[in-house]
């Protein structure tokens, strides 16, 4: 009885349930930055990825696998290999990159046709909030033409992953509709 109980209980709050999620965006947007700063709580130097960062977060009784991809043109092909079994992405944008917001306005977009992501939860960071003259989440937001989005949970939030600003307020909403998308 006690096993069966505990087994409801973790289903219920995802207790021990590995959840995985997906950072993307175009190159130095600040995915690499944005993941350890969620970890380590500090900004550290990065350097452009080639590959994967991966690391566990233990975030409100949930484990989540966060995987960091690299965002450069040439292995952008490579995203479609870790798409199977993600809860959600992090799309994150370079707020003060004008010039390339079409690019990544692309990208989000061909990457969420993608069979495999149908399911996952959408969250974009506009980030680099810091910025002088960085474009706002809403302009971010027109950009990216997140309102034509249908049918998939959907949030964009400010950030500045050197301040520290919006990280958690973008993941505690993203919890949020993972556990209520678990439930259902
Ligand atoms: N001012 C400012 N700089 C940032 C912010 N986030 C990241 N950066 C800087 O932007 C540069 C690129 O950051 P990365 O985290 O390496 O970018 P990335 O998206 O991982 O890039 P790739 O690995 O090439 O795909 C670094 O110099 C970061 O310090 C931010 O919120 N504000
Ligand atoms: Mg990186």
């Amino acid at each position: 009885m006690g096993q069966i109980f505990s087994g409801m209980f973790s289903k219920l709050w995802g207790i021990n349930k590995e959840i995985r999620i997906l950072i993307l965006g175009l190159d130095g947007a600040g995915k690499t930055t944005i993941l350890y700063r969620l970890q380590l709580g500090e900004v550290i130097k990065t350097k452009p990825t080639i590959g994967f960062n991966v690391e566990t977060l233990s975030y409100k009784n949930l484990k989540l696998n966060v995987w960091d991809l690299g965002g450069q043109t040439s292995i952008r092909p490579y995203w479609r290999c870790y798409y199977s079994n993600t809860a959600a992405v992090i799309f994150v944008v370079d707020s003060t990159d004008k010039d390339r917001v079409e690019t990544a306005s692309k990208e989000l977009h061909l990457m969420l046709r993608e069979e495999e992501l149908q399911e996952s939860a959408l969250l974009v960071f506009a980030n680099k909030q810091d910025q002088p003259g960085a474009m706002t989440a809403a302009e971010v937001s027109k950009s990216l033409n997140l309102t034509e989005l249908k049918d998939r949970s959907w949030s964009i939030v400010a950030s500045s992953a050197i301040k520290g600003e919006g990280l958690t307020e973008g993941l505690d909403w993203l919890i949020d509709v993972i556990k209520d998308e678990q439930l259902s």
